[in-house]
């Protein structure tokens, strides 16, 4: 799979596939766009009437110096109400254009969040989270600047533009031809505008989102860097791409400040000079060195035109700047929606007893790597299962794949004789829990983070607490059930974190679970409770818990020791125990000796983290 491209400005087909993203997601809305544009059609007649009528009274009134009041006052009202029709209109359509704006981008937004959220588990191995959340809010917000500015902008100077010259060609159709010349001018600055700032708005989005990653990261791991008196050095690497941002920003407002608007400027002058030019060569042509009456207001009017002509034509080109960093956003926004989601499953399977049955299961993360090698496994329905083994031996590997996060080789996982992939992920999820290492847990309450959004009835959700051994202390919480536990559970120890993490699992009332190293950061007095727990779940639900601990696991039914992605043995604790010289005996005996050297140490074993894994 591509990297995601962070400092390049977008190639031409990814620009193409951006705008397709941007009108998609504008498609539902094709109608109300197309009466705004019928609207705007009439305001910009209505704008271009306004010299014609000047004309008109410099034509028949100022010069002929004939002062009929009435025809005077008409013209001007004419003007007046032309001018004020058309700016009503153009307000109705701003806001109703901007609610077009507002509603794609919600589209976009929770398109992009949708397919984040389902995207395999192999995506998360290589994204950036604090990139991964500059994509969803800050690309899908300058997305938003796009709808909101350019398409209304854009769209009315278009259409005013197309007004005008309409009403030029039907004035003096040539004096048109020279004024239309502008429109090339225009877009070859445009053109160089785009060549010069594109690589600059690439780099100051990926800097934005590098330096979003760059929180994220610290505020993530801010006790260790705090620790590690890495503070200043975070600051300084902060500094040093809020700098590069800077730089970069700095080029593209250049590029902005010296092309677009005085380069527009001036060419306005120019027009101007050429059209005053024109008319000085026609009177010198005519008879008396002077123009007509007629002429005159031509004048007039294609005067007032050009600087009309030229002001949409400078908003225009003003878009172009911002057009340029949604493309870019929208590219990086695209390329995140072309991550190939996890496929579905065909959804035919139904899990009834969860057995497992792993089965010549062979996986590497790159190919010709294997992790994993031919690893034969059958779980009975019901019974507890302990994995052990040294670190990188493949135990999570192992579960990753048994919960799908990876695709294994089809046909080598099995849950109650069908392949894994043939039960659909609805069924599958609900009749498989995971209970992680680090209990992740919602800014909510304790009922909430054990429903996780799951319709469950308060009866459910107290029982699955029970079966956790989480209901007493959630009791002894101020509001009970109803206590918000903070980001992340502040609020709780590390040991009820899991209790409530374990309570979750088992609310769904799942045929299987697994725990992955549940177990490694709790206190000795949680880790009882666990272990009642797993004890009572025995029989009723397959239980498959990978366990550095080994006092976890000492229950199981059987427990399996991985070794270098094979299994080297596998029995009882007793069985296991009674293998002298075998990897589970070393095992136990050197967990042994590091309690016994806790316990010379006279340091409580309770809020200690095992000493292992580094993850
Ligand atoms: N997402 C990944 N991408 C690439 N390689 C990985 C990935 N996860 C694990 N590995 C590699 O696969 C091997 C097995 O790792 P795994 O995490 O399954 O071992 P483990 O027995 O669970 O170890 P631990 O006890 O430390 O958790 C290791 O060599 C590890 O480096």
């Amino acid at each position: 799979m591509a990297p995601l491209p962070e400092h390049r400005p977008p190639a031409q087909r990814e620009r193409r596939a951006a705008l397709a993203l941007l009108l998609r997601a504008a498609a539902p809305e094709l109608p109300l766009l197309r009466g705004a544009l019928l609207w705007l059609v009439l305001a910009a007649g209505l704008e271009a009437l306004g010299p014609v009528l000047g004309k008109a009274f410099i034509d028949r009134h100022l010069l002929p110096r004939d002062a009929d009041a009435l025809a005077i006052a008409g013209l001007l009202g004419g003007a007046l109400v032309a001018g004020w029709i058309a700016s009503w209109l153009r307000y109705g359509q701003l806001l109703r254009l901007a609610g077009v704006a507002m509603r794609s981008v919600q589209r976009i937004r929770e398109r992009v969040y949708g397919h984040v959220l389902r995207l395999p588990m192999a995506f998360f191995d290589r994204a950036i989270t604090g990139q991964l959340v500059s994509r969803v809010t800050n690309d899908t917000e300058a997305v938003k600047t796009l709808y909101v500015q350019v398409l209304f902008v854009m769209l009315d100077s278009v259409v005013t533009l197309g007004g005008m010259l309409v009403t030029m060609a039907l004035l003096d159709w040539r004096l048109m031809l020279v004024v239309a010349l502008l429109v090339p001018a225009v877009v070859g600055i445009v053109w160089i505008y785009q060549r010069l700032s594109a690589p600059a708005v690439a780099a100051s989005r990926a800097l934005r989102s590098d330096l979003n990653a760059q929180v994220a990261e610290a505020i993530a791991g801010m006790a260790t860097l705090q620790a590690a008196g890495a503070a200043p050095r975070f600051a300084e690497r902060y500094a040093g791409t809020n700098a590069g941002h800077y730089r970069s920003r700095r080029l593209e407002l250049r590029a902005n400040a010296w092309l677009l608007r005085p380069a527009l400027d001036l060419l306005n002058v120019a027009m101007l000079g050429a059209v005053i030019a024109l008319f000085g060569l026609r009177a010198d042509g005519a008879a008396g060195g002077q123009l007509s009456a007629v002429e005159v207001g031509v004048l007039y009017a294609f005067v007032s035109y050009i600087a009309r002509v030229v002001e949409p034509l400078i908003q225009i080109t003003m878009q172009f700047s911002q057009l340029q960093q949604a493309v870019v956003a929208a590219a990086r926004v695209n390329t995140l929606l072309d991550e190939a989601e996890a496929p579905p499953a065909q959804a035919a399977g139904q899990v009834t007893a969860g057995a497992l049955s792993v089965r010549q299961l062979t996986f590497g993360y790159q190919p010709g790597r294997p992790v994993l090698h031919g690893l034969d496994l059958e779980i009975p329905a019901g019974r507890f299962t302990g994995i052990v083994g040294a670190t990188g031996s493949g135990k999570s590997t192992l579960l990753s794949l048994l919960l799908r996060f990876y695709e294994a080789t089809p046909g080598s996982l099995l849950i109650d004789g069908q392949p894994l992939g043939r039960i659909g992920d609805d069924d599958f999820r609900a009749a498989v829990a995971l209970v992680p290492q680090d209990p992740f847990l919602l800014a909510a309450s304790a009922r909430e983070n054990i429903a996780m959004g799951r319709p469950l009835s308060d009866a459910q959700i107290e029982a699955a607490a029970r079966d956790a051994q989480a209901h007493d202390f959630i009791l002894r919480l101020p509001q009970g059930y109803d206590t918000p536990l903070g980001e992340g559970g502040a609020r709780l120890a590390v040991g009820e974190k899991q209790l409530i993490a374990i309570a979750r699992a088992l609310a769904g009332a799942p045929r299987v679970l697994f725990l992955d190293e549940a177990t490694a950061h709790i206190d000795s007095e949680t880790e009882r409770l666990v272990q009642r727990t797993l004890g009572a779940l025995r029989g009723r639900i397959t239980i498959v818990a990978i366990a550095h601990r080994l006092s976890t696991i000492r229950e199981a039914d059987e427990i399996v020791v991985l070794n270098h992605g094979r299994i080297a043995e596998r029995g009882p604790h007793e069985a296991l125990m009674a293998l002298d010289g075998g990897l589970y005996q070393r095992l136990v005996q050197l967990q042994q000796l590091v309690v016994d050297t806790d316990d010379d140490d006279e340091s409580p074993a309770a809020p200690q983290p095992t000493p292992s894994p580094a993850r």
